[in-house]
């Protein structure tokens, strides 16, 4: 496991170049082309065993087979070719990806090539072209059936004992659900080893000051950017169900995928399952919970969005001014996972020492980052940590044992560094 942890590539993009001469703080861009680190790991040993998974969990045509299987060679020893041209987004990956078609796909950004991984697995399976597999989430098996597990009764019977806590350690011990819910990320789990079990280490934890801007706001309007579908949907609902019962949130937005993503993420599809699993549930606690959400995205304090953006394959800061004004009122955004972290801070190799508040300050509003760690990008940690967790010998980075509550608050004089 350690052999992750290896320093990627020292290669620089242009967009380094330029920053360099700005003298704006950048660090080198992960890639995906050197053996034994966690990226290439990637997409050399997670990709062909969630190929596999993929076309045994559902019955796909010799079309569709040869298509996932011609992706997964490209993906590995190939270049980066373009989206077909009957592609509804063909012209949207064409500006995305200007100038990295051609190149091998392992020298093209690490974050720009695994989103594209997932887009043109969308592309092989069928799911945008009229016919059988139109519009079939190619990942719903594993989702659907970690829904229907044995875990999620349990966890759904733990919600008995919510009210017979204080509020205050309610919101912390749901906040603290929300974020090892983290862990429940299905691709993750494709290469986790039994190792990876052992009791987590939350590493940094601003958790108060999220509590104190909802505190102190008139009518808290809160974001909340989802991950995982699933055994991590399910306490963020339940979260959002606390932030509005309470009155910590007048109005909630949740923004999940626009379609299938990163194997587990979560699309509109799923927030659905999710709260009728909740409603249906046969453990009040969880049948009321599962109720109220439901009333509250009848009366739109509750309201369930998304955006091309969310599956887009650049950092946040090139965020489009429409999403950029829709979060911008938010008294907070909850931004949950490791992609979302890698896309907030840029997905780039820098010092874990280097202030949150200076990678996160682009964001159009406070931010409050919940992540276990499974990549590895981190940053706004102390230099005694770093050395103990360096010193532990774990690939702490990656292993997703470790995890953390970062939040910034922005000043408004504050000039935006990225
Ligand atoms: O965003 P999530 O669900 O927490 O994690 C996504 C993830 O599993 O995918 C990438 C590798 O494929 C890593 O960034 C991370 O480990």
């Amino acid at each position: 496991m350690q052999r992750r942890t290896a320093p990627p590539p020292i290669l620089v993009t242009a967009d380094d170049k330029q920053r360099t001469s700005l003298n704006v703080p950048t660090a080198p861009t992960i890639f995906s082309n050197v053996p034994g680190t966690f990226a290439w790991g990637v997409f050399h040993e997670r990709h062909p065993k969630l190929v596999q998974q993929v076309l045994d969990a559902l019955p796909y045509g010799p079309d569709e087979r040869a298509a996932v299987e011609h992706l997964l060679t490209e993906s590995t020893s190939g270049v980066l070719r373009p989206l077909g041209e009957s592609a509804h987004d063909h012209e949207q990956w064409l500006e995305w990806g200007e100038g990295l078609f051609g190149r091998p796909w392992g020298e093209v950004p690490f974050l720009w090539a695994e989103s594209y991984f997932y887009r043109r697995l969308l592309e092989a399976t069928g799911y945008f072209r009229p016919g059988t597999w139109q519009g079939i989430d190619p990942f719903a098996p594993f989702k659907n059936a970690e829904l229907a597990g044995p875990a999620v009764d349990e966890e759904l019977a733990a919600l008995r004992d919510l009210p017979s806590l204080t509020p205050e350690k309610r919101s912390e011990v749901l906040l603290s659900s929300a974020l090892w819910g983290n862990r429940a990320d299905l691709s993750f789990q494709i290469t986790a080893s039994t190792e990876d079990t052992r009791s987590p280490a939350l590493i940094a934890d601003d958790s108060p000051l999220v509590w104190q801007a909802l505190a102190a706001a008139d009518s808290p309007r809160v974001c909340v950017l989802a991950d995982n579908a699933g055994r991590e949907l399910l306490p963020d609902l339940v979260l959002v169900d606390h932030l509005l019962t309470s009155g910590l949130a007048s109005e909630v937005a949740l923004y999940v995928k626009p379609f299938p993503y990163y194997v587990s993420d979560a699309t509109t599809a799923d927030v659905l399952t999710t709260v009728e699993r909740l409603r249906a549930s046969t453990e009040p606690a969880a049948e009321r919970i599962g109720r109220r959400l439901w009333h509250a995205m009848n009366s739109a304090t509750l309201v369930v969005r998304t955006h091309r953006f969310f599956c887009a394959p650049l950092p946040f800061h090139a965020m489009p001014a429409d999403l950029r004004a829709e979060l911008s009122g938010a008294t907070m955004t909850i931004l949950k996972g490791d992609l979302n972290y890698r896309r907030l801070v840029g997905d780039q190799l820098w010092d874990a020492t280097a202030p949150f508040a200076e990678r996160s300050g682009h964001f159009p509003s406070p931010v409050a980052a919940l992540r276990t760690l499974k990549s590895d990008v981190i940053v706004g940690l102390t230099r005694p940590m770093v050395a103990e967790l360096d010193a532990s010998g774990e690939a702490w980075r990656t292993n997703g044992t470790h995890a953390l509550i970062q939040v910034h608050m922005p000043t408004p004089s504050r000039p935006d560094i990225l």
